[in-house]
């Protein structure tokens, strides 16, 4: 499973320099508006210091992290979804994402173009939360034309389960509130699910500070009270900052962190936080060949946990040999552990707790 997140925000508001210091991809990121036009995927390992603890006992050939996938998106401007800017075309983009990271403008810089003329991150998240809830509305109200119809027609159950849901989106909608904030049934989430509605994914929101602005910032924290009203999370961090301890090498990035008083890479702190957002967790293999962190949902059983490797895995598990991770590095390793008793065989009602190290017996 790999995670994918959209990059939005106005234009000018960090995005590209955000998105190149995720992939150290060196995609331009200029200051004039509308810079990026084509949307850009980067690859991104999930930072997890467990790896390196399992690989220094195993002694693998190779450690492979979880990855999650950013799609830089060019900046969205009201009547985007009417076409103004580069308008239906990243809508698009967006649909196809399973979370959202929102880019908030925080930091004053004249140099910097703001398409407003002025920083006030809350209007700038009403201007594109609106443009999101409007294409949602075309979406929903097209797709309630054609069902509709059908379920007057035929008395289509399915038909009418569809347009109940619809419905229910577009008196939310109507009301520019986001899908997300709904209370709907698993059933009715499941239905939505093939619309991409753009307002039902969940939203991080990314305050783009300055150098000096994490603390005394009256637009994080009005950011930081929308976001609370909401229920939503924020990850303060310096764009710029961050673009340039993607340059540096490891020993050097330590110093410069330490040296600005910060603990780790924002940059870390968004995709745990993008991680932490979708109920993701994480389960390891550790083998010699290779140590590797797998993604699955929480609360995910073992078999669906093993389809994550590969689906025969999944549609002929037996059992799963479980060490907790804690355990695995107490007693230095699978034959240390499985001495003292700490090697379980799991069956298929497991549900995976994080951290766990894995290995599937299976019979296809
Ligand atoms: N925290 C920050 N402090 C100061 N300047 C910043 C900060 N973050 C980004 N910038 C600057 O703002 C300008 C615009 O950034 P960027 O190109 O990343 O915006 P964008 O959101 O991708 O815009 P577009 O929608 O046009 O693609 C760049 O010159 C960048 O260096
Ligand atoms: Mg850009």
């Amino acid at each position: 499973m790999s995670l994918k997140c959209g990059i939005v925000g106005l234009p000018n508001v960090g995005k590209s320099t955000l998105f190149n210091a995720l992939t150290k991809a060196g995609i331009e990121a200029a200051n004039y508006p509308f810079c990026t036009i084509e949307p850009n995927i980067g690859i991104v390992e999930v930072p997890d210091p467990r790896l390196a603890q399992l690989a220094e006992i195993v002694k693998p050939q190779k450690v492979q992290h979880a990855i999650v996938e950013f799609v830089d998106i060019a900046g969205l401007v009201a009547g985007a979804s009417k076409g103004e800017g580069l308008g239906n075309q990243f809508l698009a983009n967006i649909r196809e994402t399973d979370a959202i990271v929102h880019v908030v403008r925080c930091f004053h810089d004249d140099n910097v173009v703001h398409v407003s003329g002025s920083v006030d991150p809350i209007r700038d998240i009403e201007v594109i939360d609106t443009e999101l809830a409007l294409a949602d509305m075309s979406t929903v109200e097209k797709a309630l034309a054609r069902y509709s119809k059908q379920a007057r027609a035929g008395g289509d159950k399915e038909a009418r389960l569809l347009v109940d849901v619809l419905e229910k989106c577009q008196a939310q909608l109507d009301q520019a509130k986001p899908v997300r904030a709904l209370d709907l049934s698993r059933e009715e989430w499941a239905n939505l699910k093939p619309f991409c509605l753009i307002t039902a994914k969940p939203v991080l929101y990314a305050a783009n500070v300055a150098e000096d602005g994490f603390e005394n910032n009256p637009h994080l924290d009005a950011v930081r009270d929308h976001a609370a009203r909401e229920g939503a999370e924020v990850v303060a961090l310096c764009a710029a900052i961050e673009a340039e301890i993607a340059d540096l090498d490891d020993a050097d990035k330590q110093d410069f962190l330490e040296s600005m008083g910060l603990a780790e890479p924002g940059l870390d702190r968004l995709i745990r936080a993008g991680y932490k957002l979708l109920g993701l967790q994480t389960y390891f293999t550790a083998g010699v060949k290779e140590v590797r962190a797998w993604t699955i949902h929480a609360g995910d059983t073992a078999p669906q946990a093993a389809g994550v490797i590969h689906t025969d895995f999944e549609r002929g598990f037996i059992r799963a040999q479980t060490i907790a991770f804690d355990d695995f590095i107490r007693y230095k390793g699978e034959a240390g552990a499985k001495e003292a008793g700490k090697m379980r065989a799991e069956g298929k009602e497991y549900v995976v707790k994080d951290g766990d190290v894995l290995n599937f017996l299976f019979n296809v």
